[in-house]
């Protein structure tokens, strides 16, 4: 087997009783684009940390190329940081800013102002060198703050939840500039968020934590197609879950019984189950529809409409099963159903086969 470039071996580490990170086993390779995403709580921001050197793990170990760096201090890590909030010395100006690395590293004037200029020739800031940053957008500081991150071409960049302080336009905005930054530099980068969108838009990869674990490791295509568990199947993607119980299992694949009696046979189920055991069905939107008719026995279920809400290029009927569980459905602009819909109809909703998983209630 290779050595990966960024081995994070094995990592635990616990505050007392509460376990934050819970032997966590991620190879990242060189110049690849991680993103850890899960809520908040799942011990993201502790591995991360971990990384940079501020914490130390109760357990395990972080290898750069091979070799250990947990004995090497923080600021001798060579890795880069760019954290939630603008996190810029409010006293220097942009160009000070940015080259405060470089002086700590003793690098000598003309070298400096090189290096500072071309880093923020990067972020799209060029001639910014002399503003203070109280005088700039919050999404003009956190770019300064990428370029002070990057200006002596660290290995690797650890970013959490950079953009989380900026709106939704801004926020797209500066994506579409990190996924620039990245295919230019090159620099390997390990990216926390709790915002699915986000880690899709942005990541070669992505691990999904939940609980100081990692549940799952992917592409985002991978993590859509192919959830390991119900957690996953969650978290990426809008899904209906509709609830039942095991009817009968073989193997990996298993029958799933409604509480109206009705039964969806022959599907895949994730991880281990038994007859009886309370599971869910899973739908994927884009393989859901809603229709006055039935449709095929153990792929369709009768619903009543709960809300209808028109969100221009499409519109998302809110429906119950007649237990209870709620779903969404939408329905493209020009659909014949849309315009045509009041709360309290009674519709069907209609999957194809192959779209429905099993999961059992983790
Ligand atoms: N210094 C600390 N002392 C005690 N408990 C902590 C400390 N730092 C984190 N924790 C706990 O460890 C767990 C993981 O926290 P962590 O910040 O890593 O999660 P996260 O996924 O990054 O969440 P967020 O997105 O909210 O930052 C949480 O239960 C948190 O309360």
């Amino acid at each position: 087997m290779t050595t990966p470039f960024l081995h994070i071996n094995g990592i635990r580490k616990t505050y007392g009783p509460v376990v934050a990170s819970d032997h966590v086993e991620l190879a990242i390779s060189e110049g690849e684009f991680m993103t850890f995403l899960g809520p908040s709580g799942s011990g993201k921001s502790t591995t991360l940390y971990i990384l940079a050197g501020f914490q130390d793990p109760t357990a395990g170990d972080i290898k750069l190329r091979g070799q250990s760096i947990l004995s090497t201090p923080s600021h001798k890590r060579n890795i880069g940081m760019v954290f939630q909030r603008y996190t810029l010395f409010p006293h220097l100006s942009v160009g000070e800013n940015v080259a405060f690395p470089l002086r700590v590293r003793r690098m000598g004037q003309s070298e400096i102002a090189e290096k500072v200029k071309r880093a923020l020739a990067l972020v799209r800031l060029d001639g910014f060198e002399d503003r203070m940053p109280a005088k700039m957008s919050g999404g003009q500081q956190q770019r300064v703050a990428l370029a002070r991150a990057l200006v002596y071409d660290p290995p690797v960049l650890l970013m959490d939840e950079p953009l989380s302080a900026l709106d939704k336009k801004l926020r797209e905005e500066i994506q579409v500039e990190i996924r620039r930054i990245h295919q230019e530099t090159g620099v390997t980068i390990l990216y926390v968020t709790h915002d699915q969108e986000e880690a899709l838009r942005l990541s070669d990869r992505i691990a999904i934590f939940n609980k100081g674990k990692i549940e799952q490791v992917g592409t985002g295509p991978e993590l859509y197609a192919n959830p390991a568990t119900h957690f996953v199947a969650d978290f990426i993607g809008d899904s209906a879950f509709l609830s039942g119980e095991l009817a009968g299992v073989q193997g990996n694949r298993a029958a799933l019984r409604f509480a109206n009696g009705q039964k969806v046979v022959d599907i895949p189920l994730h991880g281990a189950g038994r007859q009886g055991q309370a599971a869910d069905l899973m739908l994927r939107p884009e393989r859901v529809e809603l229709s006055a008719e039935a449709g095929a026995e153990g792929a369709s279920l009768p619903v009543t409409v709960q809300d209808i809400t028109f969100l221009g290029n499409c519109t998302a009927v809110a429906a119950r099963t007649d237990w209870g569980d709620a779903m969404t459905v939408r329905l493209n602009f020009g659909h014949p159903l849309a315009g045509r819909l009041a709360r309290g109809d009674r519709l069907h909703v209609r999957w194809s086969p192959e779209a429905a998983h099993a999961f059992v209630r983790g």
